[in-house]
């Protein structure tokens, strides 16, 4: 069981989206202590001065400090966003080899500390890197934790949002599968505040709504790599993503965020961790929500599963 009084974070890889993650979370005061760990000590170390620097100015005062791997033994959350990111033009499972390699060493430390709280992944391909966590450290799946489509479905329903004229938060659709080129946007349940997209655009969107549909799922299925060429790699978006996730777990809130989870028969598949809707809270992740997909959705879905169970079975993890 895990100690619901701690709010320890460990943060393993200060790198762009590493330590973006610790700025969103010390301005957001999710958690009491966050503990920064990097290959380069060096980088790690001016993170934590700088961050430090800041702390007056957040809503909670975060004790943030550079660490090594036994600070894990009594964290509740490890965060991993250490490893090799894209290169423009390259996919994330291209960066699968190296990513699984620097992983086993990572959980292999963090295990050792005699850590029992729950792994949150961001590392790409983060569904396979979830799965070889989970491999690794023999933590009930429950406790490992990808960040999925968390991102995919922010782009979404950002872009439906700024399409439509509402809010984001007044959009209610997601992004499932592969947190990559397969992923499937479920548009058959979309909705804004409850009404579906079809009527919400007959209002006054004169566009044709299939064509518009298709660009907007295209946008976000490409934007990682659109913001890889303009600038070198993605780091804000996920950051905000994965606090979260943060948040969901720390304050034990039972909220649906699709996450990369392990499926155990739902949706008709089983051993893959894979973005999907699931209710995430203290615990990590207590189930995976079978939402309804119509039958070309569930195709692609199948699609999706198919593509990562293919790049997890070609390595011995
Ligand atoms: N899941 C998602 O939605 C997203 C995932 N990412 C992924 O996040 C990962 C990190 O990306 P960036 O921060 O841009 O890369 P980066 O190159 O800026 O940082 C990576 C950091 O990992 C550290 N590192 C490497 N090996 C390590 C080890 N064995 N132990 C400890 N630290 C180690 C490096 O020293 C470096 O500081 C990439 O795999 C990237 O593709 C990026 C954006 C979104
Ligand atoms: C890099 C990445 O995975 C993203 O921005 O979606």
């Amino acid at each position: 069981m895990i100690d619901i009084k701690g709010n320890k974070v460990v943060l393993i890889g200060t790198g762009a989206v590493g330590s973006s993650y610790a700025f969103s979370m010390l301005n957001q005061g999710v958690c009491d202590e966050l503990v920064l760990i990097d290959l380069n000590e060096k980088k790690s170390m001016g993170d934590v001065m700088d961050l430090n620097h800041g702390v007056l100015y957040a809503p909670a005062t975060t004790k943030v400090r550079f660490g090594h791997y036994t600070d894990c033994t009594d964290a509740t959350l490890v965060v991993i966003c250490a490893g090799e990111n894209q290169k423009p033009g390259e996919t994330r499972l291209q960066l699968v080899e190296k990513n699984v390699l620097i992983s086993k060493k990572i959980v292999r430390q963090v295990m050792d500390s005699g850590f029992d709280g729950i792994f949150l992944i961001a590392t790409n391909p983060v569904d396979i890197l979830t799965y070889a966590t989970w491999k690794f450290s023999g933590l009930p799946k429950e406790r490992v934790i990808g960040s999925g489509t968390i991102l995919d479905t922010a782009r979404f329903r950002y872009l439906l949002g700024d399409y439509f004229g509402v809010s984001p938060t007044s959009v209610h659709a997601s992004i499932i599968g592969e947190h990559g080129d397969t992923e499937v946007a479920v548009w058959s349940s979309a909705n804004i505040s409850g009404i579906p997209l079809k009527d919400y655009a007959a209002r006054d969107h004169t566009e044709n709504l299939e064509d518009k549909m298709i660009e907007i799922a295209v946008q976000v299925r490409d934007a990682a790599y659109k913001i890889i060429e303009a600038k070198g790699s993605t780091y804000y978006g996920i950051a905000m993503g994965l606090t979260r996730i943060s948040r969901a777990i720390l304050q034990n809130q039972d909220v649906i965020l699709t996450v990369s989870a392990l499926l155990d028969g739902e949706f008709g598949h089983k051993d893959v961790y894979i973005g999907v809707p699931a209710v995430v809270n203290r615990q990590g992740v207590r189930e995976v929500v079978e939402i309804p997909l119509s039958v070309r959705e569930k195709q692609l879905f199948d699609i999706s599963v198919n593509a990562l169970k293919k790049v997890q079975e070609s390595f011995s993890i």
